[in-house]
């Protein structure tokens, strides 16, 4: 129906004997998303990615595709594509044949398939290399060749598993903004399985972090960045301080936390803690800022800087807040600002929304 999700999982469960590879896991996803599966492995990331393409089958729980029950449909019948991290061309088909491959399977006329081929050949720039063997091609081209044989049969939904996996970090960069051009390119829906933070973070439109069989946080790169929900996706995507305290309550949408006797305030994404136990809170470390003066922002404190590394764009400060019993924070400037900060205790200021209470 026209107003269904492309996709819907409806709490699906996987269990293979005592294993809980997916627990209860129910999502939607949206025509036209770039959506990216991501955690560490064992996550249930390669499980799901099966569910969805058919290769295997859920304990309980449904599998929708715009509304229609798939669960128990078979891959061929599901207008659902995969591209594989070593990409499973067949080394004894020319590149035109390998894109063929999908569309004879679906018993397309020649004249169709000729027309099929040539698009997307000429789409994916491959239209030159057409008459050679996946041995005779470049890592990145045989990568365009494996894109081009998925989307030939023109699928509903692609489902990528970590497909740039076996290219070197300089060519993984540039095949990561291909992909992503092809895919705003084509409108299409792209389901993509990572372990890797960074590519996830450049390449998505949503991200949804797994976590043993179970969704941690779903949101934007920049939602899942700045607030984090909890201490595993602070802590998984980039690079942040963790500042243990005590709740002291709510003022409006701040959460107020007590941080060895400094007060700070904070929001909660991942909703306010429950109050007793002892919480942490995320700072990203380019959200801090150094001023001369005690600054007007939510939070400020003094703080000395014990040590500073040259990272070439930035510079890494190491600083400790004797006010908060000697506690550590690190943080990213400018070149200059960092050279600017001397010996003198300096004060550290940060926003409310710089600092996610997270929810355990
Ligand atoms: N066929 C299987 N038989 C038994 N256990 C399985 C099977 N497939 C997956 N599992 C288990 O289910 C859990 C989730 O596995 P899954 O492959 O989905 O993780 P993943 O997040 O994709 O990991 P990776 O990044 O290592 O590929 C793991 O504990 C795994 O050992």
């Amino acid at each position: 129906m026209a107003n269904d999700p492309l996709v819907r999982l409806e709490g699906v469960t996987k269990r293979f004997g005592e294993t809980t590879a997916l627990d209860n896991l129910t999502l939607d996803i949206a025509q036209g998303e770039f959506v990216t599966f991501l955690g560490p492995s064992g996550c249930g990331k390669s499980t799901t990615l099966r569910i969805l393409g058919g290769f295997e089958q859920p304990t309980a729980g449904r599998v929708l595709l715009r509304g229609e029950d798939v669960t128990r449909r078979p891959p061929e019948k599901r207008n659902v594509n995969m591209v594989f991290q070593d990409y499973a061309l067949f080394p004894h088909m020319t590149v035109k044949q390998n894109i063929a491959f999908g569309l004879e399977l679906k018993g397309m006329g020649k004249a169709e398939i000729a027309r099929r081929q040539d698009e997307i050949m000429s789409f994916l720039e491959l239209t030159a290399y057409g008459d050679r063997y996946p041995a005779q091609l470049s890592g990145g081209q045989r990568q365009r060749v494996a894109l081009a044989r998925a989307l030939a049969p023109d699928p509903a939904l692609l489902l990528l598993d970590e497909p740039l996996g076996a290219l070197d970090a300089k060519l993984r960069g540039q095949v990561q903004q291909e992909l992503k051009s092809i895919q705003r390119r084509t409108n299409k829906t792209f389901f993509f399985v990572t372990h890797d933070q960074e590519e996830a973070l450049t390449m998505s439109d949503r991200i949804v972090v797994m976590n043993k069989g179970r969704v941690e946080q779903d949101g934007t790169p920049e939602e899942l960045y700045f607030h984090p929900a909890s201490r595993f996706v602070a802590e998984f995507i980039g690079e942040t301080n963790l500042l243990t305290g005590e709740l002291r309550g709510t003022e409006g949408d701040a959460v107020v936390m007590d941080w060895f006797g400094t007060t700070l305030r904070g929001h909660a994404p991942g909703g306010v803690p429950r109050a007793g136990a002892p919480i942490t809170a995320s700072v990203r470390l380019e959200r801090l800022g150094f001023h001369a003066e005690r600054p007007a922002t939510a939070n400020a404190v003094q703080g000395r800087v014990t040590g500073k590394t040259f990272l070439g764009s930035r510079m890494a400060l190491d600083l400790t807040v004797e006010e908060a019993q000697g506690a550590r924070l690190r943080a990213y400037v400018d070149a200059d600002t960092g050279q600017s900060v001397g010996d003198a205790p300096v004060w550290i200021g940060w926003d409310q929304s710089s600092m996610a209470v997270l929810r355990d």
